[in-house]
Parts: structure tokens; sequence; C-alpha cells
């Protein structure tokens, strides 16, 4: 990095960085020109000679290692860097500039570095420096370098065209900036379908979220639109950055809500300059991990269910159950009954080879619980049954008999006749025995197969205990194991869910992420924290809390705040000054309600990229997803068993939209009947709500909800407490 003192005249920043990026673009130009000209002269070796020698499998690494060099050179061809820190480390003359960027860039020649990774210790320094005082500092590998800063510097270049140039920092001057400009900048724009990086505005809170301990167990508590999600992804490349030698990409795994989040979040680690990382949910996991031996009922009738607005008293016993099966408890009580098969699982009795050759029951039983007492179940019977075997054949082999062969069947069919007694233990037959087991429990969840041959089919929370036993009895498999685990909307998960991962992941490295306010699934998922960090050692767990909202105007957030305030774990959002339109709320008649909601998105999308209305149930999204195609309207459905975002205009039910943001967004029916004054209610509006970034308007019929005005719920009684 170039040094240089800082005692002359400061230049125009404009002239001055246009100059600059003149220089490293042709730096970098130029390596592109030599690497490319190497890389098609390996290129060429390669085809004239197609077997390979131990030297040339050492070239394909340089290949590759090339092939990576120039992809970051093209990437760095067009955006070089976002910004500049000038640094001066105490007790040096010379400052260096530091520029950094989403790729580092080095000059192989004279070993210059041109342009710092922004994982690198260093560019930590542009994140958390946030000029109160000059002093920063950053964690080197050889210790703590500190001192003090005298530029802080925004750049933003397109297409290696400079655009845009804004110091948030300038040494002695008093005239800083209060809100980070460049960041508004960045927040007003319209966004497109997918989640994108934000490594030229991440916040020091952030920042020290993606930067924390590796083997920790990190849960970030964030109100909506925090960064959550985006906060993760930069942990993961940053890690995988930081500890090239210990993690790989393919065992670091991101656990989402449904596979259209998958989607949507999927461009994030690739801009990053990441691939490999599994992205999916916890179901499509664990069904892989049980080889299928089971699949997954429909949720979308449950979803139906708990989302609709009949009050069932016969569904609030289901939900207990779901809710029950979530729970260490019920682990605890599941790991009683499988000790038993500790004990039971060797038939009480001996073996009797063939007349004369017995092996004592007491042997069996003492290889099963001591000589393989440490394998999992399956692979203890496997084993001990395979000694009984061998045994049965020395002693054939052994004996002093005429007819070896007649011993040998005789010995073979006493053998399969035993192997018969010892029972075969599946996931799935042990689950259900023991379900029968339990008092206040059913096995309504497991729905038997139609066709012969077919799966059984079990419901989300039994996958988690079907995982227990299928550890208890196989272990992990080590293609199973993860180096880090992202649990997206986390607020979701149960203990007993986490508690199988963790034993997936012996480095116990979590990034876990939700936001309790929006805990829409309450029948499945926690309503506090404590239950996951208790998973975890003291001195290995970490909790962040993420306040501001960076995703909706001020105006939005006030809005959303409002709504959900006075119910129990309401965390208030703060939103960054990005002022906007104020939120409208519109009466309409039943009868019109649905072509105004047409009219309505038509005129949101002449502004915006992305739209969406959203509705309580999936019915109501169908009917008006049929109003807009019969008003002209190119709207995309979404329902549950959506696996891909297409942004432009959706039509969506409230819950499944949850994670997702839109440029504007209608809510629609928000009347007494589809929003009362529960828990539930102000939760789903609060989602709905938050999803917006620069607009948002709601309709309604008849009588506005209570949650709208919150001085009205209360004089109606509402509950400011959980269900
Ligand atoms: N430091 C930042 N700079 C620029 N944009 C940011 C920053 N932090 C967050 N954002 C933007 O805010 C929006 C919300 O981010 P994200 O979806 O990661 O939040 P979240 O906390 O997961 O939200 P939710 O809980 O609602 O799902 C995104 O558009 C993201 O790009």
């Amino acid at each position: 990095m170039e040094s240089r003192s800082f005692d002359s005249t400061p230049s125009d920043p404009l002239q001055e960085e246009a100059s600059h990026l003149q220089y490293v673009l042709e730096q970098i130009r130029s390596q592109l020109t030599k690497d490319g000209t190497v890389l098609l002269e390996i290129d060429d070796q390669d085809d004239a000679d197609e077997a390979q020698t131990a030297d040339e499998v050492a070239e394909t690494m340089v290949e590759r290692l090339l092939r990576e060099r120039l992809r970051n050179l093209r990437f760095a061809e067009r955006e070089p860097y976002f910004g500049r820190l000038d640094f001066a480390e105490t007790g040096r003359t010379e400052g260096e500039q530091l520029y950094i960027g989403k790729r580092g860039v080095d000059d192989p020649d004279t070993g210059d570095r041109l342009v710092l990774d922004w994982r690198a210790p260093a560019a930590s320094m542009f994140y958390s420096f946030t000029g109160q005082g000059n002093e920063a500092a950053y964690e080197a590998p050889d210790g703590t370098i500190s001192g003090t800063v005298l530029l802080k510097r925004n750049i933003m270049v397109r297409d290696g065209a400079l655009q845009r140039v804004v110091d948030s920092y300038v040494e002695g001057q008093d005239d800083v900036p209060v809100t980070d400009e460049f960041l508004l900048y960045r927040l007003a724009d319209n966004k497109d379908s997918r989640l994108r990086d934000i490594v030229s505005t991440i916040q020091a809170e952030q920042n020290d979220i993606i930067r924390a301990e590796r083997n920790h167990a990190v849960v970030i508590q964030g109100v909506a639109g925090s960064g959550k999600t985006t906060v993760a992804l930069h942990r993961l490349a940053y890690l995988l950055y930081q500890h090239q030698d210990r993690l790989r990409a393919e065992r670091m795994v991101i656990f989402a809500p449904n596979s259209m989040f998958v989607d949507y979040i999927s461009e994030v680690l690739p801009e990053l300059g990441v691939g490999g990382i599994q992205q999916t949910t916890f179901a499509n996991w664990a069904l892989r991990v049980l080889d299928y031996e089971v699949g997954l009922v429909d949720q979308s009738h449950r979803l139906r269910d708990w989302f609709g607005m009949k009050d069932d008293g016969v569904r609030q016993n289901e939900y207990e159950e779901v809710h029950k099966k979530g729970t260490l408890g019920f682990m605890q009580q599941l790991e009683a009954f499988i000790r038993t098969f500790h004990t039971d699982m060797v038939p009480r009795e001996d073996f009797t080879a063939f007349e004369g050759m017995t092996l004592p029951y007491a042997t069996i039983a003492q290889w099963f619980t001591t000589e393989y007492g440490n394998y999992p179940l399956a692979q203890r019977r496997d084993r001990v049954l395979a000694r009984v075997k061998r045994w049965m054949e020395i002693s054939v082999k052994e004996a002093q008999v005429a007819d070896k062969k007649a011993l040998k069947r005789t010995g073979s069919a006493h053998y399969k006749a035993y192997e018969k007694r010892w029972p075969t233990l599946t996931p799935l037959g042990l689950y259900q025995t023991f379900l029968e087991t339990v008092s206040d429990l059913t096995t309504n969840s497991i729905v038997k197969p139609k066709k012969r041959g077919a799966r059984h089919e079990v419901q989300m929370e039994d996958l988690a205990p079907l995982l227990y036993i299928h550890l208890a009895l196989k272990g992990v498999d080590p293609r199973d194991r993860f180096d880090h685990v992202v649990i997206d909307e986390a607020q979701d998960f149960s203990p007993f869910q986490l508690a199988v991962l963790k034993a997936h992941c012996p480095s116990q490295a979590f990034t876990i992420l939700g936001d309790l306010s929006q805990s829409i699934h309450t029948y499945q998922g926690i309503t506090d924290w404590r239950d996951f960090l208790d998973l975890f050692e003291e001195q290995a767990r970490g909790y962040f809390q993420l306040d501001v909202s960076y995703r909706s105007t001020f105006e939005i957030i006030e809005f959303a705040n409002r709504i959900i305030a006075g119910f129990r774990q309401f965390r208030e959002a703060k939103p960054v000054f990005r002022s906007g339109e104020p939120v409208v709320i519109e009466s309409v008649s039943w009868k019109e309600r649905l072509e105004k909601a047409a009219d309505k998105l038509h005129v949101l999308k002449q502004e915006a990229n992305t739209v969406a209305l959203l509705t309580r149930t999936e019915e109501d999204a169908h009917v008006y997803h049929q109003s807009c195609l019969e008003a002209g309207i190119d709207a995309h459905l979404i329902d549950a068993k959506q696996n891909t975002y297409l942004g432009g205009i959706s039509i969506l039910p409230i819950y499944l939209a949850k994670g997702l943001e839109f440029d504007a967004v209608m809510l629609v029916d928000v009347d007494t009947n589809h929003y009362d004054a529960s828990a539930l209610s102000a939760k789903l509006l609060y989602v709905g709500c938050t999803r917006a970034l620069h607009k948002l308007c709601i309709q309604y019929t008849d009588t506005m909800s209570p949650l709208l005005h919150p001085e009205e719920r209360e004089s109606q009684g509402a509950r400011v407490d959980e269900e």
C-alpha cells in the first residue's frame, strides 16, 4: 500500500481519486494481460499433453490459482475499491493510504498492495472507525496496531468509472457529516429481486458480529431490517478468508426458512467471491440425512390452519403437541427410552451353533454393552452379530466330525434364527413405539402411506426426534459434519432442532439470528434466546443485539413500531433517519376492494422494481391474484410450494414474506376480522409493514383493525401478552 507523508496540501478529492483510479486500473489491466498470456500458454500445453505427471498435477493447482486471480482482477477492473482510510501508525512518521475493496489486489512484481481485501485485519478500521476522536486500532497477527485516522472516504466506482466521492471524516475539519451520507444514498435505492452485499457500508455494530470469534455460538437478536441475514452471509465470507486453512466452504451451511428464501439470498455469497457453501432448509437436510426413509406432510394445510382466523380448540391440542416435541425435556424422555435398548436389545438367550457348542448370553451381552459400548446402537448390533457368526464358523471348522457340510448347514440355520430374534431398529419404528409410551402425545402426526411400498409422512416437529434416533443408531456420517452452521429466522427453530444440529458441528461454531418480535410460529419456536444460549458453554457463546433498521424509511418504522408496542418481547426498531412518504391508509368498500388493490399495484409499480401485495391467508392471495390477472397486471402468486423468487409484483400471505423485502408494500383487508387485537395478528402486521423499503399502503373495508390505532386497541381490552 502506498506510503506518503500527510503534510502535502490537500487536493480536490474528486481529482485526486480520479488520478489514483487511473493508476490502479492501469496496474490491474497490465496484470490481466500478463496473467492472461500465461494462462493461454498453460491451456495450449494442456491440449498438447493429456497424461498427467505429478508435476503437471501441481501445475493444475497453479492454474487454478491463476484462474482465481484472473477472476478477481476482472472483478477489480470494474469495481476496484469502495473506500479509503488514511492511517498513521503510532511511532511512524509516514502514514498509509488504505484502499479497501471486495477483492484484494497485489502487484506480484513489486509486492505492493494496491487494494486491501475488506476482510483483512487493517480493513476492520474502515468499519469500526466512527469519527468519535481520531484514534483507531486493529488486531494484526502479531498484536494490536494502533494509530490515528486522518481520512475516511467512500468512493463509488462503477464499470471502472468514478461516480461519487464522499468524505465521512477528515482530520481537523469540524463539518463532519452527522449521518452517514453514503449509507443513506445506498439505502434510498430501489432494490432488485435478490439480496445484495453491503461490503461498502457495513456498520460498526455489524462489523463486530462479522468478525466475532470463529468457534463461538453467536446469537443475534435483530429488529426487522437490521441486516441479520446479510451480516451472517458476510460473516461466512470473512471466516473463510481468515481461516482458509481450517474451514471448508462445503462444510459450512445456512439453514433458511424455506426454499424460496434460499433462492432470494443466493447471490450474496457469489458476489463476495465465495462459492460452495450449502444453503438449505432444515426439512430438506433432515430428510436427506434420514435417507428419505420418511417424507414430509405437505405444510400448506398447517400454515393455512394456523394463520387462518378460526379459533379452533381441537387444533390447539395439536399445537401443544408440536411445541412439546421441540423441547429439551422431550429429547431427554426420548434419550431415556433409547437407553433401554442398551440393555434390552440382546435377546435373553444363549446361542447354540450345534449340539455341544453354546455361546452364553452373558458373553454376548458383554460384547454388546462393554466391548462395543462406544459404537452407535446399529453398529453395535451389526458388530456383535458378525462376531457371533464368526464364532459359529470357527466352531464348525474346528469340530471333529465327519460331515462338516451338514454341521455348517445346522450352524447357519441356527444363526439365521438367532439373528431374527434381534430387533431391527429404524428411526421411524422406534419413534412410533416411543410415542405410544408417552401418555400426553399421539401418533397422529405420522401419516401411513396410501400405496404399498410408499413412505410414511411426518410433520416438521417429528424430524428432530427422528434425527436424534438416527444419531443414536448410526452416529454422524462424516459427510454430514459441519465446520459452521448459520440458522436464519431462528426464533422459529426449536431447542431440540438446535441440539441435533449441535451434534453435527463438533466446533460448536454457530451463527444464530432472528427476531422475537417476528416469531409468528410460536407453536414451534422459542420465546427467549436463553433457550438456545444455554445449550453452549458460557465462554464459547456470544449474544448481540441489532436495533437499527436499515431497510425501511423513518415513517414506516415508526408506524410498524406502534402496531406492536405493548406486546411482550417487543423490541423497538430504531430507524436510520431516511425520510420518505407517509404511510397511506385507505378505506374501500367490500365490492371495490379487488379493483382498487389492482389499480394501486399498477401505480406503485411505476416507481418501484419490486412490489408486494400481502394478505392474511393463502386463499385471499389467490383471490387477489386472480383479480390482478383479470385486470392485466403481471403479478406472481407465491404459495408455500414456491421455490424461486421472481421479483416484479408478488402476491402472497404475510407469513411467506418473512425475510423478504420490497420497494413498495400494500397490505390488504386490514380490518377487525382479519387482524384482531391478538399478539399473532400484531406480529403478522408488523412483519408485513417491515417488508417495505420506501412505500407502505394499507387498505381495509368496514372497520379498521384495532392494531392500527393502539389507543382504541387498549380500550377494547387487547391482550398485551403472548398467546
Ligand atoms: N450496513 C448496511 N448498509 C446498507 N444496507 C444495509 C446495511 N445493513 C442492512 N442493509 C440493508 O437492509 C435490508 C435488510 O437486511 P436483511 O434482510 O439482512 O435484514 P434482516 O435483519 O435479516 O431483516 P428481517 O428480520 O426483516 O428479515 C437489506 O436491503 C440490506 O441490504
